[in-house]
């Protein structure tokens, strides 16, 4: 069944998933912030800036009016970098409010609200009105653009406390070369797959100082352990983490150079300002105001984080990475598990 489906976030995953959508045959309309942006995807049909010599189905259309893309909308896509949803959120309450219309909601933002350590689908449904939404899910797990542009063969899972909201988005956005799963636990994929970003940023600055496999494969382990238990301390199943927004999400972020969040820890790894970093992707690097919230989180919960320590610590300029990476090396022994 055709639907019609209103994407707001025009950077790389709002664009490409709006992309996958139309593909798989929907009506779609993205709506972006900058005028340029959206004269270049509907005339040229190119995103430059956030997914380089990438062309987009002539059907996507773009627009500036974020009215005019949600009027008739039966689903909203919400997919801005994590700090902005209240932002976007809010503004969307007050076009649904004058629409009086209650379309299915959805997000793919990976990252934790500064200060309040709110999950994404948290901040939705405290920010639209109750009668203008139903239950709220997100799609998650490893799923670079730049790969989906490739077309390499994606899976990703959508959670929702409403299995059937997370079947309809299922159906929504599969095809032959994006599988998707559903999941109930909606606390636990939407913590991995902003936690992750952390071990990713980590696993970068050791790739940037040289450092090889064995490092690696410490630190996604250790990473994940860590972060899953952060989670599982707010609710989350732990077999979630075996899973896609769980391991195989800390795969690809903490292996792809074509991660945001890899890169950024890859220069900072080779000695670079994290001021430089940032002015230099563009693009969100949603670690850094995740490995905050996840430090405070741990310091709240007593949860043991000594990656996502020494990330802060080096973040905030008060180690250098050689000195974090003695202090995680040098901790008195531990048993493995538990
Ligand atoms: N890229 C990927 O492969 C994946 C990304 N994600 C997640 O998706 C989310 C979005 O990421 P992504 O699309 O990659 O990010 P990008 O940095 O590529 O793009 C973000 C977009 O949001 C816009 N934006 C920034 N601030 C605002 C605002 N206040 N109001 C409206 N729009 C705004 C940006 O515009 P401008 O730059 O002009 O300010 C830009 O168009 C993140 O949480 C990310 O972790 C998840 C899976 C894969
Ligand atoms: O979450 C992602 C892939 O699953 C995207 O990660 P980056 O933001 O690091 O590019």
């Amino acid at each position: 069944m055709t639907e019609k489906i209103a994407v707001l976030g025009a950077g790389s995953w709002g664009s490409m998933l709006a992309n996958i959508l139309t593909e798989n045959g929907h009506e779609v309309r993205i709506w972006s912030y900058n005028p340029d942006q959206v004269q270049e995807l509907n005339e040229q049909h190119t995103n430059e800036k956030y997914l380089k010599g990438f062309r987009f189905s002539e059907r996507l259309r773009a627009d500036t009016d974020m009215k005019a893309v949600v009027q008739g909308a039966d689903d909203v896509l919400l997919i801005v970098p994590s700090q902005v949803t209240r932002a976007v959120a809010t503004d969307l309450n007050q076009v649904l409010t004058e629409l009086n219309s209650k379309p299915a909601l959805i997000h793919g933002s990976k990252g934790l609200e500064q200060h309040t350590f709110k999950r994404m689908s948290e901040v939705i449904e405290e920010t639209i009105a109750s009668q203008y939404r139903a239950s709220i899910s997100v799609i998650s797990g490893p799923s670079q653009a730049e790969g989906v542009a490739r077309k390499d063969p994606t899976l990703v899972t959508v959670a929702s406390e409403d299995l059937q909201a997370a079947r309809h988005f299922q159906q929504l956005f599969m095809n032959n070369y994006f599988r998707v799963y559903t999941n109930h636990d909606i606390i636990g994929v939407e913590l991995g797959g902003a936690l992750k970003n952390i071990i990713a940023l980590a696993a970068g600055t050791l790739a940037g100082l040289g450092y090889g496999d064995n490092a690696k494969a410490a630190l996604m382990t250790r990473g994940l352990a860590e972060i899953s238990r952060l989670a599982v301390s707010y609710g989350a199943n732990p077999l979630t983490f075996l899973g896609l927004s769980g391991v195989g999400d800390v795969i690809v972020t903490a292996t792809s150079q074509d991660s945001r969040n890899w890169r950024a820890g890859y220069q900072l790894g080779q000695g670079k300002a994290l001021e430089t970093v940032i002015n230099n992707m563009g693009m969100v690097i949603e670690g850094i105001a995740t490995s905050q919230a996840a430090y405070e989180m741990a310091q709240l919960t007593g949860v043991e984080m000594p990656i996502t320590e020494a990330i802060h610590a080096v973040l905030n300029g008060e180690e250098t990475v050689a000195v974090a990476i003695q202090k995680l090396m040098t901790r008195e022994g531990r048993a493995e598990i538990g």
